[in-house]
């Protein structure tokens, strides 16, 4: 294990012949290590997001010249502005790698939220998985004031676009989902 860090032992269960034992742990340290090398696990660097949350815990350590993270991590508003507008581009994505890009980057800002008040995605999951054990749905209905937000971003979008000319118009122009949210929040 990696000098000063340590795991704590969460649970350990048994597969289904009774051969294998499974240990899951939570890991901590400056990095949280397992592995001699300073990696998480001793079979390679991680990837995905769980790569990007070693990154950006790092950075919010020490970060080079220039880093977007280290700003976010200096400019609340910033991070928080950044997080709706993602929100909102992946609401409005319709092609599937326009979706997975959108996710991509709302995920992103969503990670630099977590990580600047040491969050870890083991936490996020910790909530995912209760709410997978619990047997009673939450009717989970938009705010109205959300709808109206919204409804003003994408009116606000239209008009920028309509602004720039008739191609930008039409290349930005809201989806028809979009359109009847924006008409049913302003009726
Ligand atoms: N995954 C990301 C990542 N996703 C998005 N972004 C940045 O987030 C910003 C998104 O803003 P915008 O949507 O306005 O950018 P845009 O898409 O060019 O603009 P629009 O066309 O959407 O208006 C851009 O500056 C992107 O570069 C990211 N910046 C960093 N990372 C990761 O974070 C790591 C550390 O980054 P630095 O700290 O900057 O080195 C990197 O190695 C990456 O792994």
């Amino acid at each position: 294990m990696g000098v000063g860090a340590w795991q704590r032992l969460c649970r350990v269960a048994v597969d289904s012949d009774g051969d294998a034992l499974r240990f899951t742990v939570r890991q901590y340290g400056s990095p949280p290590s397992f592995c001699h090398r300073g990696t998480l696990t001793c079979w390679g660097f991680p990837s995905g997001l769980r790569a990007l949350q070693e990154t950006l815990q790092s950075r919010r350590g020490s970060a080079p010249a220039g880093s977007y993270t280290k700003r976010l991590f200096d400019d609340s508003t910033l991070l928080r502005s950044k997080l709706v507008e993602e929100a909102q581009e992946l609401a409005e994505a319709e092609e599937p790698d326009d979706i997975a890009s959108e996710a991509a980057d709302l995920l992103f800002f969503a990670l630099v939220r977590c990580v600047a008040a040491g969050v870890t995605i083991a936490d996020v999951e910790a909530h995912l998985d209760a709410r997978a054990l619990k047997l009673a749905r939450r009717p989970g209905n938009a705010k109205a004031s959300r709808d109206s937000a919204a409804a003003a971003i994408l009116s606000d979008k239209a008009k920028r676009a309509a602004d720039k000319g008739p191609v930008a118009a039409w290349s930005q122009a809201p989806s028809a989902g979009a359109l009847a949210l924006a008409a049913a929040a302003a009726a």
